[in-house]
């Protein structure tokens, strides 16, 4: 169980994680979904005792990192695949590991076997390594002390899509069986894929949580029509909450909270003949995460003119 409550990280003057709190459980994947900057990597790294908070705290299994008493057996952690010493060989950093965490040389080979390095290439310098290799010995190295946590930063990158497949098999299969996974990703597809919880963040602030299921059922109705101003209009007159899903592009149609069914009366009611009507969330997360990111800069937009003005 990885808890972070109140975690805050100020660089200077520039907040990179303001006020997150999320958990996440055993037996599921949870997604940490951002874009760019967006504040994953500092989060992680807060949580691998790389880097410390400004306030608030970030536990793995009730502890924070620095007071668990043999990290790598409870807590695995990939944030970085180019951070291995790139004069050793794949083999090297893993003996060397499992020495440090009082692990039998056998479990090197199985590692080795689990992530699809061969003998060979496990014998070759990392620094000859490709991308995707360095994120399986990366992988490799994080399940060495079989801990019951997992926390990998973007660990798609690199990957060729059979290597995204394995991967993802890998992190399920890794919850199924009790372990806590938590990973980041700015490839909106690969989360929506694996995760069985998802947490979206946007400018250090989190701006929805919550199962899969419950944040995609959250996007409303979709729907269109020749006239989507009017459409707009009588939806809110009814009551509804209206967005355009395209501010600059009318023809994209209106989002509501609206189920279809009331979506469509309203249209009747209003003689407006719809193109288009059905429950947004056949568009997938992708929509749901442009939108909220979208909405926390315009949000952040509006808090710096309002701050300019006063
Ligand atoms: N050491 C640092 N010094 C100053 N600013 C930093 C430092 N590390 C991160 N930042 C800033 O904090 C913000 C969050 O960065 P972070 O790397 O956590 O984002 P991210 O969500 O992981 O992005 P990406 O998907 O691009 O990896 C960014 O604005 C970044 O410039």
């Amino acid at each position: 169980m990885i808890v972070i409550d109140g975690l805050t990280k100020r660089y200077g003057g520039h907040t990179a994680v303001d006020h997150v709190s999320f958990t996440a459980r055993p037996g599921r994947v949870t997604g940490f979904l951002g874009p760019n900057g967006a504040g994953k990597s500092t989060t992680l790294r807060i949580l691998a005792g790389l880097t410390p908070a400004t306030s608030g705290t970030a536990t793995v299994l009730g502890r924070p990192y620095h007071r668990l008493p043999n990290p790598g057996r409870e807590i695995g952690v990939l944030l970085d695949a180019s951070a291995q010493h790139a004069g050793r060989t794949g083999r090297e950093i893993l003996r060397v590991a499992a020495i440090t965490m009082g692990l039998p040389r056998t479990r090197v080979d199985e590692m080795l076997d689990l992530v699809g390095l061969t003998q060979d290439e496990a014998s070759r310098r990392v620094r000859d390594y490709s991308l995707g290799m360095r994120q399986r010995l990366g992988l490799a190295h994080a399940l060495l002390g079989d801990p019951d946590v997992l926390v990998l930063d973007e660990p798609a990158n690199g990957l060729d899509p059979a290597g995204i497949r394995w991967m993802r098999d890998l992190l399920s299969g890794y919850a199924r069986d009790g372990g806590t996974v938590l990973l980041s990703s700015h490839l909106l597809h690969e989360i929506e894929v694996v995760a069985d919880d998802i947490v979206v963040i946007g400018q250090g602030r989190i701006v929805a949580g919550g199962t899969k299921e419950e944040l995609l059922a959250g996007t409303g109705t979709l729907v269109r029509c020749a006239d989507t101003a009017r459409l707009a209009e009588s939806l809110a007159g009814a009551g509804h909450h209206v967005e355009h899903v395209d501010p600059a592009d009318a023809g994209a149609g209106l989002r509501t909270d609206a189920d279809p069914t009331t979506a469509g009366l309203v249209a009747l009611a209003a003689g407006l003949a719809l193109t288009e009507l059905r429950t947004a969330d056949g568009a997938g997360l992708e929509e749901m995460f442009l939108q909220l990111t979208a909405q926390t800069q315009r949000d952040a937009h509006a808090r710096e003119t309002a701050g300019a003005a006063a």
